[in-house]
């Protein structure tokens, strides 16, 4: 604990005495990570979504406890990997090779127990989460070939038209909606719905996902762009599909 002396002088460690004094201590600590950390305030807030999800689905007292586990682990690994980066800033302000290892393996740290935590969500959610979106996805039906592609070129036709419209970009660079993104959620939802595996979907929407990520990791799309792409690529398809289906029936 550090406490001030008198007024402008250095201020003083001062070991706490009451065991309710190093709690708090550690507590400011944890609120000094979700303050200063982008990643920290993520974590906190993957593990409420989670642990809510878990309730929702009423998963069983094994299954949570071991989603709590995985979680305080990631949030563990977030604070030794706060007090590592706060511990080589103090010593190695300046560029230092070792200061660069420390950061990177504490870091490491962090993206291990993440993946973890991750895998673990997978194997307890998945079960619960997998057959109620297959429902969802039975509900839409099976679309026809040829609504399938209609409704790929569609999208594309809209985005190119909206790109002339707004006067951003080209076809294929820049502007806005991003049409690699409206193409790739376009082509997963087509998937998802012929398909109609839940899996198969998830997968799609990865792919989608890590395309349009691509766009904005590499500047060349913004996150508005990207979003606005990907809804109307979702949205549009099933609107095609839809009323393909409607004509066929
Ligand atoms: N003093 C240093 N010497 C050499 N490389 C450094 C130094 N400080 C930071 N780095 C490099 O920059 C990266 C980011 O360091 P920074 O202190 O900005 O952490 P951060 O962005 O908060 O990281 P994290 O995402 O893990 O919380 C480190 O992983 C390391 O590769």
């Amino acid at each position: 604990m550090i406490q001030s002396s008198e007024e402008g002088r250095v201020p003083e460690p001062v070991k706490p005495d009451r065991f309710i004094d190093s709690v708090n201590c550690a507590i400011a600590g944890i609120i000094h990570a979700a303050r200063t950390e982008k990643h920290m305030r993520n974590h906190f807030i993957s593990a409420g979504v989670v642990l809510l999800v878990a309730l929702f689905l009423r998963v069983n007292p094994l299954e949570f406890a071991l989603l709590a586990l995985s979680i305080l682990f990631v949030l563990f690994a977030e604070l030794i990997n706060t007090a590592v980066e706060a511990v080589v800033d103090l010593v190695s302000p300046g560029y230092n090779h070792l200061a660069k290892i420390a950061k990177d393996t504490a870091a490491g740290a962090v993206l291990v127990a993440a993946c973890g935590a991750a895998i673990m969500g997978y194997l307890i959610l998945a079960k619960y989460i997998l057959p109620l979106y297959g429902e969802v996805l039975a509900m839409f039906g099976a679309p026809s070939d040829i609504g399938t592609m209609v409704s790929i070129l569609i999208v594309t036709i809209v985005v190119i038209m909206l790109k002339g419209l707004l006067g951003k970009g080209s076809p294929l660079h820049g502007g806005a909606p991003s049409g690699h993104a409206a193409i790739a959620f376009s082509i997963a939802t087509a998937a998802s719905l012929n398909s109609r595996d839940p899996l198969t979907s998830l997968l799609s929407v990865a792919l989608a996902l890590m395309v349009s990520h691509s766009r904005l990791f590499m500047r060349i799309h913004t996150m508005g762009e990207v979003v606005a792409g990907s809804c109307l690529g979702a949205g549009l398809t099933l609107i095609v599909l839809y009323v393909f289906k409607f004509l066929g029936s």
